[in-house]
């Protein structure tokens, strides 16, 4: 597969990067930046040395439209203005930013500040979470990733969700690495600034929130419950951490096992056995989401405990992944690998 990658500086883009120089079935041919055109990316990644060596170019849609897919590596806003192009040229397109994921435009306007550049495709494109809608990201033209704390929220609430189980509203406390804001210069993702520090920070309303609640609703239309979602930044560099409060509304049932059949098939969520605690580090690097799910003194309040890797689940394996699936490969192709230990 003919391969572009828009926003090939950045850590996402270089994350995609990473995991496609060794997939067996891509062919990274485009990888634009504005700033570092000309460059090779092996000079600007010496890591990639040998495997990926060829030069940053300027976005170009008819460039890109050579490829079978592209993917959209850039901040939001920006890949809603090609994709009508590219779709209209025959080229797939999964989009790492949020332009895609919110299926109301009133949303997107009200959260994002701008107007939808293509409103008229946001019904059909797919939201890419796998464990949601495999089926949906088989048939699929145009892919919204999703957030990185979305996808460690939703997938951490998607068996009580899903069953009906939760009453009333649910709290969710989620930290992440400073990689989550990118790789762009601004004074709060300094070392000075981040490290020996810990700060909650969107708590009046973060851009994840909307798109959490549409992932919930639409696993269960009864689900009407309030959401409250408020984000942390950890001095680490990747990895978030989220832990789910809710209340359920049926003691009888056994939540280890609801969670474990949930998950049995799926390849990159992993139940962990009760009684055990997730840590970020034991997805870093990797495609894998790790939850582990408690009833503190059986009481009425469910803990869940979701870790995942936010460049990797977060963003550019779970855009792999969602590749695969449009391709129809096996959908491990290229993400089968362990987390880096320690
Ligand atoms: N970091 C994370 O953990 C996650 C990020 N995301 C989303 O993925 C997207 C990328 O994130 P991230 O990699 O962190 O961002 P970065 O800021 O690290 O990188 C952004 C990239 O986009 C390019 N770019 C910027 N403006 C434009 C433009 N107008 N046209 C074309 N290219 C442009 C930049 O290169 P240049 O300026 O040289 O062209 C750079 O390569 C964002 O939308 C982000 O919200 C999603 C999940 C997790
Ligand atoms: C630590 C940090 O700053 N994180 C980012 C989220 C990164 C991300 O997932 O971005 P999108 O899902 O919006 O594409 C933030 O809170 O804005």
């Amino acid at each position: 597969m003919k391969i572009g990658i828009v926003g090939g500086t950045g850590y996402t883009g270089a994350e995609l990067l990473r995991l496609l120089a060794t997939h067996p079935e891509a062919d990274v041919q485009v990888i634009t930046s504005r700033s570092e055109c000309g460059k090779a990316v092996s000079e600007l990644y010496p890591g990639l040395r040998g495997v990926m060596d060829i030069p940053f170019t300027e976005p170009d849609n008819e460039v890109l439209s050579r490829c079978d897919l592209v993917f959209f590596a850039t901040p939001n806003g920006i890949a809603m203005q090609s994709v009508p192009t590219l779709l209209d040229k025959g080229v797939k397109v999964i989009d790492l930013a949020a332009d895609f994921r919110l299926s109301n435009p009133a949303d997107w306007q009200q959260w994002y500040g701008v107007d939808h550049a293509c409103p008229q495709l946001l019904d059909e494109a797919v939201y890419g979470l796998p464990e949601m809608n495999r089926d949906a990201i088989r048939q699929a033209r145009l892919v919204a990733n999703p957030g990185c704390y979305p996808t460690a929220t939703q997938l951490g609430l998607l068996p009580l969700v899903q069953n009906d189980l939760v009453e009333g509203s649910v709290i969710v406390d989620a930290k992440s690495g400073v990689s989550g804001a990118g790789r762009g210069a601004k004074v709060a993702s300094l070392m000075c600034e981040v490290s020996e520090s810990f700060k909650a920070y969107g708590v009046a309303g973060h851009r994840h929130l909307p798109e959490i609640r549409q992932g919930l609703s639409r696993m269960s239309a009864r689900f009407n419950g309030e959401l409250v979602f408020v984000p942390h930044l950890t001095p680490m560099i990747r990895g978030i951490h989220a832990t789910a409060y809710a209340t359920v509304k049926d003691h009888s049932v056994d939540l280890q096992s609801l969670y474990e059949q949930t998950y049995e098939n799926e390849p990159f969520v992993d139940v962990m056995p009760a009684g055990s605690l997730p840590e970020t580090r034991s997805v870093r690097a990797c495609n894998q989401c790790r939850i582990a799910v408690y009833r503190p003194q059986g009481g009425d309040t469910v803990v869940i405990l979701s870790v995942i890797d936010n460049l990797v689940k977060g963003a550019a394996g779970q855009a792999v992944q969602n590749m695969n699936i449009m391709f129809g490969l096996d959908e491990k192709t290229g993400l089968d690998v362990p987390a880096i230990m320690p």
